[in-house]
């Protein structure tokens, strides 16, 4: 009852509440803050409609008067007020939808749920007035008291559980989810922007966790598993620097904390032209490269109030981590080339081309070198002490097999004259050292998907920028690492830094305050509890068998329930992708996905294998590939058929059997758990876990061959996870999404492939 009164009173139209006389909200002080819904319904104005709007003016404190002139036509705009986080928590005006009267209702009803999950405490804040002279000017609270929205969040309040551990306030389509959609902050520009023709991304309304994240002034990590905003918060972060750079202590970005605003331009403490802010992103994927590229040029571009376009340079038609477009050296690279957004590989060769005398031009004798010193490589004696530590997963014994083999592989290696990325590393460490970095240095360095670098290769960071007191962030999860031979958890990097960044006198005088706690960003964004569900399936079995190999983080929260992903099971024998798409029968056509569908496979091979049935009717990425990246439905198509782990699988029913789990109808002879024989699950985990977490809406998984991927089903059927089709016609129809070749276009021009317009 309480909450409906709130409804009403709340859910008054934006117009209203603005222009009223007896309550005058028009004030310069409201920050506004629009959804992706009235981004949408606003695209769909007939163009006359919009062409009024845009004649009217801009919602800025003198301009209120054109919304209450608008909705005259017939449309209400439905705004509540609502806290943000900030420096302190603040008042805002929340705008969700431009709506003929009739359609009120639906959103009210829909709104009103989310309300019955807010604490009373949030609700008498959001209705709090403040009044200046007769202005109401938005309230704020001190950021050090905690301001919590959700009920279930407070400990002694009645949880809304239903079920599984997760609260859900919400049960619709992440598309659909009011409460997973994105927010964006609008400054008089941006709505000028906004009100153009133009296709934009906006910067998102972060969350209040992310906002602590980003307003952090020291080098941080900053860890949360898949989906909860930490390519959003470094991608965000990097814009912010550049605005604030460029823009001093004048009036910036609305979307821009005032901590931000009030900042003085970047203080370089290292370049003698403090004209140019350099700023580096690296990260793995040349995909999720370009992907971040293509946002901060949008972002620029509505900085700039859509008169320039970014002169970030796009790489769009190649996705490969050449860069070709960059030189391979660090040395008096043009400003207009900041900020860098590379990969690792491109990093790597721009250090080798700063330090001259190239690795690959003398790679016999740059092995030669970096053997000859003990630089990188432990001995035998240093290697086999590793076992004493508490960390250690292996004893002296097989220390002493393990060092066979490697002197064995070096032995190779030298003989047939090759070299592999560790050699590479070394060589450039060993350079650093003794020579000199007569590369530009950088100011911020930001390192996305950190937990695919080896230790040794996150340490050459500490050459190119010597800002390490704010400069470094470094994000990742290690529930996600696909690259081989890497295993540590987060606070590993940390003590790295410690150890290596700090390692001036300077820095060591002030020594551990320097490294911050590692932050955790908890809230899922990308999808809705059925994933998550099954994705914390895998990271149960890795929390089992692999505890020093992943990071033991607090459970995400996610706000929306779903239906749980779907077991596809094929009638006959026909290949699974036959099945759904059509096959290349006679004369039959090939229905394909659409551009927000992709098929994902374990590698290349199988890559050129579904090519091979479906030619390019469908996106097929490489678990590699889609790193960073998400889409709306995925097909994960063989992954347990091409796995090295053979019929190893079945070690999965020990594990059910610890949870008794194990029913009788289920194998009740099985391995049992060897670190050494099943080493090969942890990767094979953690590749599993970042192909079900690409989805936001719709996973379906499907095998040609049964028996390998029993175990893992048998596990997620038993713990109700999963639900099981038959391939049939049907089925595979519902699966294929038209897409327009619009549609195709934007995606094509995204090159990156990145669905989501990823908040900066
Ligand atoms: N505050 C927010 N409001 C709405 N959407 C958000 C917010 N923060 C992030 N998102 C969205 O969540 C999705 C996932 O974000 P992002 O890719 O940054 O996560 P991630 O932690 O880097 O994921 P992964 O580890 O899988 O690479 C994106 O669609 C992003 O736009």
């Amino acid at each position: 009852m309480v909450l409906s009164a709130r409804v009403e009173k709340e859910l008054e139209p934006l117009d209203d509440l603005v222009n009223r006389n007896s309550v005058p909200y028009k004030n310069a002080k409201w920050k506004i803050l629009f959804s992706d819904d009235f981004r949408r319904s606003f695209g769909k104005l007939t163009s006359d409609r919009a062409k009024k709007l845009r004649s009217l003016g801009l919602p800025h404190e003198n301009s209120a008067q054109s919304l209450k002139q608008f909705s005259v036509e017939g449309l209400f705009i439905i705004s509540t007020i609502d806290i943000i986080k900030d420096v302190n928590y603040v008042q805002v005006f929340k705008v969700w939808d431009i709506l003929p009267f009739e359609e009120i209702p639906k959103l009210t009803k829909r709104l009103e749920n989310i309300f019955s999950a807010y604490t009373e405490d949030y609700i008498s804040r959001c209705t709090e007035k403040l009044f200046q002279g007769n202005l109401v000017v938005p309230r704020c609270w001190e950021a050090s008291q905690e301001i919590i929205r959700f009920r279930h969040l407070v400990n002694d309040e009645v949880s809304l559980d239903s079920g599984g551990g997760r609260n859900y306030v919400e049960n619709s389509k992440v598309s659909e989810s009011l409460l997973l959609m994105k927010f964006y902050s609008f400054s008089y520009e941006v709505v000028c922007h906004l009100l153009s023709d133009n296709e934009v991304d906006l910067p998102i309304q972060l969350t209040d966790d992310q906002m602590d994240v980003l307003l952090f002034r020291k080098s941080s990590f900053i860890t949360g598993r898949s989906g909860t905003g930490k390519t959003s918060i470094l991608t965000t972060k990097l814009f912010q620097n550049e605005k604030r750079f460029c823009n001093g202590s004048e009036g910036s970005f609305e979307g821009e904390s005032t901590q931000f605003r009030d900042a003085e331009i970047v203080n370089d403490p290292v370049n003698s032209n403090p004209s140019v802010l350099r700023q580096l992103f690296v990260t793995f994927t040349p995909r999720l490269c370009n992907a971040v590229k293509q946002h901060l040029a949008h972002m620029k571009s509505i900085s700039s109030n859509g008169n320039s376009l970014a002169e970030i340079s796009l790489d769009v038609g190649n996705v490969t981590s050449e860069f070709s477009d960059i030189p391979n050296t660090f040395i008096d690279i043009p400003r207009n080339m900041y900020p860098l957004v590379i990969t690792f590989h491109k990093f790597l060769m721009m250090l080798d081309g700063t330090l001259g005398n190239s690795f690959f031009e003398r790679f016999l004798e740059a092995r030669e070198s970096s053997h000859g010193s003990s630089e990188g490589k432990l001995s035998y004696e240093g290697y086999s002490l590793l076992a004493d530590s508490r960390s250690s997963t292996l004893s002296k014994e097989k220390r002493e097999i393990v060092y066979t083999l490697f002197e064995t592989y070096e032995k190779m290696k030298s003989e047939i004259g090759d070299f592999d990325l560790g050699d590479f590393v070394n060589d450039i460490h060993h350079k650093l050292k003794t020579g000199i970095y007569e590369g530009d240095q950088m100011n911020f360095v930001y390192i996305d998907e950190v937990q695919d670098l080896s230790m040794r290769q996150i340490s050459l960071f500490k050459y190119i920028c010597q800002n390490v007191e704010e400069g470094f962030i470094f994000a990742g999860d290690t529930a996600q690492t696909i690259a081989r031979g890497i295993d540590f958890r987060f606070q590993d990097i940390r003590s790295l830094f410690y150890k290596e960044f700090l390692s001036t006198a300077i820095f060591r005088k002030q020594g551990k305050s320097l490294v911050s706690e590692i932050k955790q960003l908890k809230q899922n964004f990308r999808t809705h509890a059925g994933v998550l569900d099954l994705a914390q399936s895998v990271i149960d079995i890795l929390y089992c068998y692999f505890v020093h190999s992943i990071d033991n983080l607090e459970p995400e929260t996610s706000l929306i329930s779903g239906e749980a992903p779907v077991l596809l099971e094929s009638c006959n024998d026909e290949n699974a992708i036959m099945t759904i798409f059509g096959g290349r029968r006679s004369g039959g056509e090939i229905v394909g996905f659409g551009a927000e569908e992709v098929i994902l496979v374990r590698d290349d091979h199988v890559k050129t294998e579904v090519f091979g049935y479906i030619g390019g009717q469908a996106l097929v990425l490489t678990i590699s590939e889609c790193k960073g990246l998400e889409f709306q439905d995925v097909l994960l198509y063989n992954f347990f058929g091409t796995s090295p782990l053979k019929d190893q699988w079945r070690v999965i029913y020990e594990y059910m059997r610890k949870h008794v789990w194990l029913d009788e109808e289920l194998p009740q002879s099985f391995p049992t758990f060897n670190e050494a024989r099943h080493g090969v699950l942890c990767s094979e985990l953690k590749q599993l876990y970042v192909a079900i977490t690409r989805t936001r809406q719709r996973l379906w998984i499907c095998e040609n061959k049964e028996d390998l991927s029993k175990p893992m089903f048998d596990y997620w059927k038993r713990r109700g996870l999963v639900q099981i089709r038959k391939l049939d016609d049907s089925v595979a129809q519902a699966m294929r999404i038209a897409s327009s070749s619009q549609e195709w276009q934007e995606r094509g021009k995204k090159a990156s492939f990145f669905s989501f317009p990823i908040s900066a």
